[in-house]
């Protein structure tokens, strides 16, 4: 797999007139858990659609794997939304022989080892699922994409404690951290500051801050929860 890497120059993102994204640039490049953090409100989604082409930026270029990002660019990305994007009347079973037949690059042996690992039911309907397990099952179709980014929208997000753990761990277990650049979103730093390698803080449409976690963590000798408290104040 080629060496990861997005690339924003000058991006400006409107929905009708509003700006939720303003003049952003940045280069990521390398493997790694790279985290978008911010409150609500701040971009994270916005910019993280922008990143899978599943936006286009007002002006300014987006870029990753070196091309601009298109519809094509989906066999370099893996997206996770925060929405319920499932298909319900499905089986865990159907979906993952689905993928399989869409994605060349999705492994359908990691997909089941992993659903064996949570004891998933292959076939129950998704519908039939728990909100938990909905939000497993789509971390095992994202995790089973052979691809460069992968790209998680709060991957934690309306779940409880001890299935967020959970999820963490699925993340961290199953991700290709040596050669895939896992980008995602959230608000809740504390709870994913130990398996950041980089960190984007977002404010109000801007991006305030982009550093390697452990420079930072150096730089201001405090937590980066403590800093985002700071930089966000
Ligand atoms: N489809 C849309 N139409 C109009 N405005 C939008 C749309 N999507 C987002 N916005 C606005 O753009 C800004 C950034 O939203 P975005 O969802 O990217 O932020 P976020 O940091 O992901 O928020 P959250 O953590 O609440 O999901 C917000 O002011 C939001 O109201």
């Amino acid at each position: 797999m080629n060496e990861p890497e997005i690339y924003l120059k000058n991006v400006t993102k409107k929905y009708l007139r509003q700006p939720a994204l303003e003049n952003i640039s940045f280069q990521l490049k390398g493997s790694g858990v790279y985290g978008v953090l911010g409150e609500n409100g701040s971009g994270k989604t916005t910019l993280l659609k922008l990143i899978a082409g599943l936006l286009r930026p007002s002006s300014g270029t987006v870029k990753v794997m070196h091309r601009p990002v298109s519809r094509l660019s989906s066999k370099d990305i893996a997206y996770l939304s925060d929405a319920d994007s499932l298909y319900s009347f499905q089986s865990a079973q159907q979906l993952i022989h689905f993928w399989e037949k869409v994605a060349p690059d999705f492994s359908k042996d990691k997909a089941f080892s992993m659903i064996r690992e949570l004891n998933l039911d292959v076939n129950m309907k998704i519908k039939n699922l728990s909100k938990g397990n909905r939000a497993r099952l789509k971390l095992v179709i994202a995790l089973s994409r052979q691809v460069p980014v992968l790209v998680m929208d709060e991957p934690l997000s309306g779940l409880d404690p001890l299935v967020r753990e959970d999820i963490l761990k699925l993340i961290v277990m199953n991700a290709d951290v040596e050669q895939q650049l896992l980008i995602l979103s959230t608000h809740e730093v504390s709870e994913v500051e130990a398996f950041l390698d980089h960190v984007i803080f977002m404010k109000d449409g801007k991006c305030i801050l982009e550093e390697n976690a452990e420079v930072l963590r150096e730089q201001k000798g405090q937590s980066l929860v403590a800093t985002m408290r700071e930089v966000l104040a």
